[in-house]
C-alpha cells in the first residue's frame, strides 16, 4: 500500500536546503522575489482598547482549556526549505474556508497589543546598555543556545525579571533575516497564551538586533525526547504536551484577531516548563492567515519550515493555510510517541522517514513496534499509542481538507488522556490488590 506521507527528500531537488544550523543562509532558486507579506500591525500597536481586549482572549483561552488541566537543536539531517512565490491571497469556495469561517466568529474584533501583566519588564523596547547589564556584556556563561537565528542568553533584568535574550547572528540579519526578525516582533506582540513563549521586547540598533522573551528554563521538547535532561519523559507527560501544543497552535488559529499560522512548528521549537509543559516558541516564520472572511482559503507565499515537518501540499503549490501547522503537529505526535527524529538518515531506507513508517506500521496493525523502546508496553501505554497514531494520521493526510482543525486535535488528545489516565489508574489497582493478595496469602 502506498504510503501516505510522502518523502521530504524528494523535495530537495525544487526547494533551497539549509541546515538547521544555517537556517538563514541559504535561498532557493525559487526565492526570486523575497516578497514578504508579513503582518502589518503597526498603526494599532498602541491601541487603547488593547487590554480590555486581551483580557477577553484570556477567557476564551480559559474556557477552551479542559477543566481537568493541571497546571535540542540536533537535527541529523534536518534541512529547511526556502522557496518564495508571490505574496497574494487567493481565494475558493471549498470545504476548508467554510469550515475556517465556522471558527472565525469566535475571533476577536479588536487590535490587541498588551504587554504588561504581573511580574514583566516595563518598557517594550530595551536599550543596548539594559541588554549589556542583563546579559553581562553578552558572557559565554550566560549563554542557552545557539539557534539559526543566533545566540540565546539567560539574563537578568533590573526589575529581577529572568529572561531570554536572543541576539541575533549579523551576518545573516544583513543577508535574510530582516523581514523574519520583523515579523517573530510583530507575532509575538500580538498573542499571549500560557502555552506561548512570552514577548517582552526588542531592541533594533545599529546592527543589533535583539529579541527578549520569557525564559523557559527546562530545554527543548527534542532534548528530552534524547534523554539529554535526565529523566525519561513518560508517556502522561508526552500526552500534555502535546495537548499544550494543540492548545497553543488553536488560539494562534482560532481566538486572536487577524488569525496567526505558525510554520514552524517543531520538537526543538517547544520549550519545557520545570513542571514538563510545553511552551511553542520562535515566531520567525509565522504569518497571518488568509481572511476567510472576504472568501480567502490560502495565502500564496513562499514555502518555509523544516524538512521532515513541511506540508507536502504547501510546498507543492505555496498555498498556506492553517492545515499547514496540523501537518506538522501530526509528524510531531509521531515523534512524540517513536522518540525518533521525522528524518533518520542513518536507519535502512524504509524507517527513514519516521512518520512514514509509523504510519505503515499503524495501517498494517502493527502500531505497538514503534512505540519508543525507552517507553514499556503497559496497557495504557499501548492504548494511548494507538489513538496517538491514529490521530497522526488523520493530521498527516495529504490533502489539507482531510486534516483535522487543532481545535479538533486537541479534543481528541482530551479524550486520549482521561482515558489514559483511567486505564493506568486501572491497572494501579490491579497490581496493587493483587500483591496484596500475594502478601495475605503468604501471611496465611
Ligand atoms: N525562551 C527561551 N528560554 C530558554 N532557552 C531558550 C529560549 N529560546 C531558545 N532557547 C534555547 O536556545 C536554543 C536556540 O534557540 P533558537 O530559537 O535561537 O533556535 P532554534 O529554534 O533551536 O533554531 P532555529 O532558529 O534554527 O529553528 C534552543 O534550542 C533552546 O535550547
Amino acid at each position: 500500500m502506498k504510503s501516505p506521507i510522502s518523502d521530504p527528500r524528494r523535495r530537495t531537488s525544487s526547494s533551497g536546503y539549509r541546515t538547521p544550523d544555517h537556517r538563514h543562509t541559504y535561498t532557493s532558486s525559487y526565492d526570486s522575489s523575497g516578497a514578504s507579506t508579513n503582518i502589518d500591525k503597526s498603526n494599532s500597536s498602541r491601541n487603547p482598547l488593547a487590554a480590555a481586549a486581551r483580557s477577553v482572549a484570556a477567557v476564551f483561552v480559559a474556557c477552551f482549556t479542559p477543566p481537568d488541566e493541571s497546571n535540542s537543536k540536533s537535527f541529523v539531517d534536518s534541512r529547511e526549505f526556502k522557496a518564495s512565490s508571490s505574496s497574494s491571497v487567493a481565494s475558493d469556495s471549498s470545504g476548508a474556508s467554510a469550515q475556517r469561517r465556522q471558527g472565525s466568529h469566535r475571533r476577536l474584533s479588536s487590535s490587541s497589543y498588551k504587554l504588561t501583566q504581573g511580574k514583566e519588564p516595563r518598557s517594550l523596547n530595551f536599550t543596548m546598555e539594559d541588554i549589556f547589564r542583563a546579559t553581562r556584556n553578552f558572557s559565554p556563561a550566560y549563554k542557552v543556545g545557539q539557534g539559526g537565528f543566533g545566540t540565546v542568553y539567560k539574563a537578568n533584568l533590573q526589575d529581577g525579571t529572568v529572561v531570554a535574550v536572543k541576539r541575533a547572528k549579523k551576518s545573516l540579519y544583513e543577508k535574510h533575516s530582516a523581514s523574519e526578525f520583523q515579523s517573530e516582533i510583530q507575532t509575538l506582540s500580538r498573542v499571549e497564551h500560557l502555552n506561548l513563549v512570552k514577548f517582552y521586547g526588542y531592541l533594533e540598533q545599529g546592527d543589533e538586533r535583539i529579541l527578549v522573551v520569557e525564559y523557559v528554563p527546562n530545554g527543548t521538547l527534542r532534548e528530552h525526547l534524547d534523554c539529554n535532561r535526565g529523566n525519561i519523559l513518560d508517556l502522561a507527560s508526552r500526552l500534555d504536551i502535546a495537548i499544550d501544543v494543540a492548545h497553543a497552535i488553536t488560539y494562534l488559529h482560532m481566538y486572536i484577531d487577524h488569525p496567526i499560522i505558525h510554520r514552524d512548528i517543531k520538537s526543538s521549537n517547544i520549550l519545557i516548563t520545570e513542571n514538563l509543559r510545553a511552551k511553542v516558541a520562535d515566531f520567525g516564520f509565522a504569518r497571518q492567515a488568509p481572511d476567510t472572511d472576504s472568501g480567502a482559503t490560502h495565502v500564496s507565499t513562499q514555502v518555509r519550515g523544516t524538512a521532515g515537518y513541511l506540508d507536502p501540499e504547501y510546498l507543492k503549490t505555496y498555498q498556506l493555510t492553517e492545515k499547514s501547522d496540523v501537518y506538522s503537529f501530526g509528524v510531531l505526535l509521531v515523534e512524540l510517541v517513536t522518540g525518533r527524529r521525522p528524518i533518520e538518515p542513518k536507519f535502512e531506507l524504509k524507517e527513514r522517514i519516521t512518520a512514514r513508517w509509523a504510519m505503515k506500521k499503524f495501517i498494517d496493525g502493527n502500531a505497538i513496534s514503534v512505540l519508543d523502546p525507552k517507553l514499556d508496553h503497559s496497557a495504557a501505554n499501548n492504548l494511548a499509542l494507538e489513538k496517538i497514531l491514529e490521530l497522526a494520521l488523520q493530521c498527516l493526510a495529504p490533502r489539507r481538507q482531510s486534516r483535522p482543525s487543532m481545535k479538533k486535535c486537541a479534543e481528541i488528545l482530551w479524550t486520549i488522556r482521561k482515558d489514559y489516565r483511567e486505564l493506568s489508574a486501572a491497572s494501579d489497582f490491579h497490581s496493587f490488590s493483587s500483591s496484596s493478595q500475594k502478601r495475605a496469602s503468604i501471611k496465611e
